[in-house]
């Protein structure tokens, strides 16, 4: 199985290291030509990228390997061709240690769910790098590894621009409890670290000093769940979160989705994207630990998050829960490609074509 996802890896990485020379050569001499007619006004737009190879929220190997199979198949030559303006800085893949006294935490008030300690080591670990990243860049992107890195990410975020609002684009809620989860699958948790509502459920987690902030329950919209389990439905309607199930999806269509996601939104905040790669219905992402069947079509992914972008206060994104080692060599190159769809649109590339850069001097004087 390694075997052949290393394969995949390489004939990936093979077939864009092909694309790249050329498109490299092209893209410095647009970007010199950019450069050179740009206006101070525009401010620079800059990503921070950060793989956080963590598994543990789930059961299966592999989502570690994402983001480094990611890089291989021109994760950068792909966001940097949609959107040539777009400096991008690549800060590797995070690391974490555990310490005692989560050993600790976990054994006395955690050892019914799989890997409290870790879980909290990572995101700790990843809500200080967010932090970071986003002092030296204007947008960040988190690569998974698991959702339950949703927690650190939105997380260092909310510290440090309190006034955000989240879309969760996913099957599943993300929204058990310790007490309600049935799998102890910590992957199946994150949403519920973040709100007012639920944290006090955690209420051993020390999580008014590592996350002191939290967000608003008005400012979560859900989008493409069609895997809810009773507990969380529960939760979803007690606590009153909105969001958009495939069947409401069906029922008004994406653009409609898109509106009401966008009115529910303060239209001042920033706005965090967590995605997770099976919201996307399974014929085009299949390689992920927990696919579902009828879910959004590639174009409505790509339809959603445009008109995310063309807000112009998206400034943190999740891609989370690819997995190489599940599926053929086809099935992984298949879920790489949409997820790499999904980032360019959301990172700058236009559908209709993109010639706010081109010198207009080309079809003579007008
Ligand atoms: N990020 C995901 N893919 N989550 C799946 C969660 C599935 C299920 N609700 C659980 O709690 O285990
Ligand atoms: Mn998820
Ligand atoms: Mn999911």
């Amino acid at each position: 199985m390694w075997l052949l996802s290393s394969s995949v890896a390489s004939s990936v990485a093979y077939k864009s290291y092909k694309n790249m020379w050329w498109s490299r050569k092209l893209a410095s001499r647009c970007l010199r030509l950019h450069r050179a007619k740009s206006t101070a006004s525009e401010p620079e737009q800059t990503l921070g990228i950060i793989g956080v190879p963590f598994a543990k929220g789930q059961g299966k190997q592999g989502v570690e390997l994402a983001p480094d199979l990611l890089r291989q198949s021109s994760l950068r030559q792909v966001l940097q061709s949609s959107h040539d303006g777009l400096v991008i800085r690549d800060y590797g893949n995070l690391q974490y240690s555990v310490d005692e006294s989560l050993l600790q935490q976990q054994r006395v008030h955690y050892h019914h769910i799989r890997n409290y300690a870790d879980f909290m080591a990572c995101n700790r670990a990843l809500i200080e790098q967010v932090k970071e990243m986003l002092k030296e860049n204007s947008q960040f992107l988190a690569i998974g590894g698991d959702h339950a890195i949703g927690f650190g990410s939105v997380a260092g975020h909310l510290q440090h621009t309190p006034d955000l609002s989240l879309v969760w684009i996913d099957a599943h809620a993300d929204i058990n409890l310790h007490s309600t989860s049935q799998s102890g699958n910590i992957h199946g948790m994150p949403v519920s670290f973040l709100l007012e509502q639920l944290r006090t459920t955690w209420q051993h987690a020390g999580l008014q000093d590592i996350a002191p902030n939290c967000l608003p329950k008005d400012q979560l919209v859900y989008i493409g769940l069609r895997d809810i389990d009773p507990y969380e439905a529960f939760i979803l309607n007690k606590v009153g979160i909105r969001y958009y199930a495939m069947d409401t999806i069906d029922r008004v269509g994406v653009p409609k989705i898109i509106e009401m996601t966008l009115d529910a939104l303060n239209p001042q905040n920033k706005i965090h994207v967590s995605f997770d790669i099976d919201a996307l219905d399974s014929n085009v992402a299949p390689s992920t630990g927990t696919a579902v069947r009828g879910g959004l079509t590639l174009r409505e992914g790509i339809s959603i998050v445009e008109a995310l972008r063309d807000t112009k206060r998206v400034q943190g994104v999740d891609l989370v829960e690819i997995n190489p080692k599940l599926g053929s060599e086809r099935d992984v190159r298949t879920t790489v490609e949409s997820g790499l769809e999904i980032l360019k649109s959301m990172f700058g590339y236009r559908r209709s074509g993109n010639w706010s850069n081109i010198d207009t001097g080309i079809l003579g004087s007008d």
